[in-house]
């Protein structure tokens, strides 16, 4: 379970009060966050992964309010259930697919085993890759490595933020039925930001801020 109340967000010496919609989504429900550039999307989604704190209000995943977390407390919470799946990608260059999936198991502290990483990435076909390191990858495989980073640790919940955006429909397609794919797979909920409208037709839940 994952809701928000009355959340509201300000970063320092700016402007504009961010004033967020509440939600609220049952175990295994997904949302997709619509709206144009600039309204405060990576914003929202920043503060639901506990990146920022909000000014006001909650966010509550199960029985913790995130908000009220202290840092170290606020860094293993998200290790162990926040999964991310950034606009810009963020494997470790210097390490292999596999040491890249091994390293953020690590950083999860949860035992995930070799089987599961191999399954993920025979699902993500990104087997014939498991040894090679990252630069040798294409925008594809990286995309497609993206979300292995971001589910291989069995979150709570995976944030999506323009997963899309620069991709073809085809590629679109996939992208987001995998993203779906392992959100069912490892009981998460799914939250995706964007202003693609190719992907609403894949959400019952939809908000636009
Ligand atoms: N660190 C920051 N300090 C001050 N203002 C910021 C900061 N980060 C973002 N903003 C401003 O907050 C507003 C919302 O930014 P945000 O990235 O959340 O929008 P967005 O809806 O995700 O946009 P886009 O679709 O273009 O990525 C923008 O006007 C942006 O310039």
């Amino acid at each position: 379970m994952i809701k928000t109340k009355n959340l509201t967000f300000q970063y320092k010496n700016s402007e504009p009060i961010f004033r967020f919609p509440d939600i609220h989504l049952s175990a295994q429900e997904n949302l997709l966050i619509l709206g144009k550039s600039g309204v405060g999307k990576t914003t929202f989604l920043h503060l639901l992964a506990g990146l920022l704190k909000p000014v006001s209000g909650t966010i509550t995943m199960d029985d913790n309010v995130i908000n009220k977390l202290k840092n170290k407390e606020l860094d293993g919470f998200r290790g162990a259930n926040i999964g991310l799946v950034f606009q810009k990608k963020h494997a470790i260059q210097s390490l292999t697919v596999t040491e890249n999936l091994k390293a953020r198991i690590l950083f999860s502290k949860k035992r995930i085993t070799t089987d599961v990483i191999e399954n993920l990435l025979t699902q993500l076909d990104l087997s014939a890759y498991k040894n090679k390191k990252i630069h040798v990858l294409s925008e594809g495989q990286l995309q497609r490595l993206g979300i292995a980073l971001a589910a291989i640790h069995h979150p709570k919940v995976i944030l999506a933020d323009e997963p899309t955006s620069s991709l073809d429909d085809f590629n679109c397609k996939k992208v987001i039925e995998l993203l779906l794919q392992q959100a069912q797979q490892t009981k998460a909920h799914l939250i995706v930001i964007t202003h693609d409208a190719r992907v609403k037709c894949y959400f019952q839940n939809t908000i636009s801020l």
